[in-house]
């Protein structure tokens, strides 16, 4: 049994209308039916784009909204059904880091006051003198120097703050961390060190996380599970690995299709899917699959009627999509995608072109028989094919370029993400060889 688990799990949130009589018009489906396991030891990584309900998710694992149904189970008990009491003792085990560093610290407290709160509540520690000895061992292991403990928040720079945020989730010894966007509020250069720290962290005492983040690259580091989330429910989910070499779901291609390639060749010849229009409304999904609105692979069966559910493709790689298979081989044409054509393409416009003068000259029977016989001997369709892959490969081509105006919103988003998030990942094998966070806390 995985040490987090959870099984369908919904959360809607109630839209109320009126004055007098407050009533339920509507509902937010702002997580609609996630199942998943996390590993100990391990590190989960739930990518989506923003309002695609990743935060709320977290907040129910950690029962701070109510789960309206299925189960969040971690090490056997179910937290949904903890009583009031019983959830204020089993809160240490289960610890959010979040994405603000600074308003999550309290400005008035100093970091001894802000790591031995929790401390004290939860019995942690016989006295303060114990206490901050604990303190120290963790500051040290974040990286903080000892005199940290009487400063104060604002005294810190981001990245010391966050692992301010770090330690006081660490002192708790908790079971699970969920991260929730950890380092989407730091400085590019800041942000592989905290990663990097997160890495090493888990490594020396055996953390398990659930990392929530909107950018790929960053989860792409720390995870050994990507789950891919699009308005509520997750369309993808495999090692991460997998997902990065092979992604199946078209929302996963697009978004890889957005991430820059350092080298400049694979980056000219890099294919780019654009997707059409904004994020649906969670008030208001669309039917069938969540996806289809926006999905350049569309199908006039299913997609709009049908929900797809999260299914096994192989290896533990989950797709929610009805044709995932027939993408993945290539054999479903993606809209604004060239035709595939597979006679060779030098011979056959030539052969083409022969034929459709021969029609009206005397020399068609020799010039079919002499010069081509291969093309006379095939059927009618070959020159037709052959004609028509013309045309629909400029006009593809140029509803490409439309399409690239269209979308600019779209890519520029996604472009966005993919611009703060590669350097990230660069810097993260850099920041390995040193981490200047002690000495700018020295320093200070
Ligand atoms: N308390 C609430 N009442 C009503 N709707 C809510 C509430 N909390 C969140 N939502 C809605 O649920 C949807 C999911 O929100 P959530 O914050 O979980 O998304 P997210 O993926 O974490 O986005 P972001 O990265 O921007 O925080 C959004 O449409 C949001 O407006």
């Amino acid at each position: 049994m995985s040490l987090l688990e959870l099984d369908g799990v919904k959360v809607h949130f109630p839209v109320r209308k009126g004055v007098l009589f407050d009533r339920t018009v509507g509902h937010v489906y702002a997580v609609d039916g996630i199942s998943l396991s996390v590993e100990a030891g391990q590190t989960y990584g739930l990518v989506g784009e923003s309002g695609c309900g990743k935060t709320t998710l977290g907040r129910a694992v950690l029962r701070l909204v109510d789960v309206t149904d299925g189960s969040v189970v971690l090490d056997g008990t179910d937290v949904a059904k903890l009583s009031e009491k019983d959830l204020r003792s089993f809160r240490r085990r289960l610890q959010m880091v979040f994405q603000d560093p600074l308003g999550s610290l309290n400005p008035r407290q100093n970091i001894e006051s802000i790591l031995s709160e929790g401390m004290a509540a939860h019995g942690i520690g016989a006295n303060q003198d114990e206490r901050r000895e604990k303190i120290k061992e963790i500051l040290a292991k974040v990286g903080l120097p000892g005199n940290a403990l009487s400063r104060y928040p604002h005294e810190f720079s981001g990245g010391q703050r966050q692992r301010i945020g770090i330690a006081r989730a660490l002192v708790l010894e908790p079971d699970v961390i969920i991260c929730d966007e950890p380092v989407s509020a730091l400085d590019v250069s800041i942000q592989a060190q905290v990663i990097n720290l997160l890495e090493e962290l888990q490594e020396s005492m055996g953390l398990t996380y659930l990392v929530i983040a909107h950018d790929l690259a960053v989860v792409r580091h720390i995870s050994d599970v990507i789950g891919v989330m699009y308005l509520g429910s997750l369309v993808e989910e495999a090692p991460s690995d997998a997902l990065y070499a092979e992604p199946m779901h078209p929302y996963t291609k697009a978004l890889m299709s957005a991430v820059p390639v350092p080298d400049p060749e694979v980056e000219e010849r890099r294919e780019r899917i654009l997707l059409h229009g904004d994020l649906p409304s969670p008030a208001n999904p669309p039917a069938g699959c969540r996806f289809h609105t926006r999905c350049p692979w569309k199908q006039d069966t299913l997609c709009a009627t049908d929900r797809p559910a999260l299914t096994d493709v192989g290896n533990g790689h989950k797709v929610a999509c009805h044709f995932a298979r027939e993408i993945h081989e290539g054999t479903l044409v993606r809209e604004g995608e060239p035709a595939k054509v597979t006679v060779p393409a030098q011979a056959e416009p030539a052969d083409a072109v022969a034929l459709a003068k021969a029609e009206d000259s005397a020399e068609a029977e020799a010039a079919a028989d002499v010069e081509a016989p291969e093309a006379a001997s095939t059927d009618d369709s070959e020159p037709a094919d052959s004609t028509a892959a013309e045309p629909e490969a400029v006009q593809a081509e140029a509803a490409d370029s439309e399409a690239d105006e269209s979308a600019t919103a779209d890519s520029e988003a996604a472009q966005g993400e993919a611009d703060t998030s590669e350097p990230a990942e660069s810097e993260a094998v850099k920041a390995d060889a040193g981490d200047d966070a002690a000495p700018e806390a020295a320093g200070k």
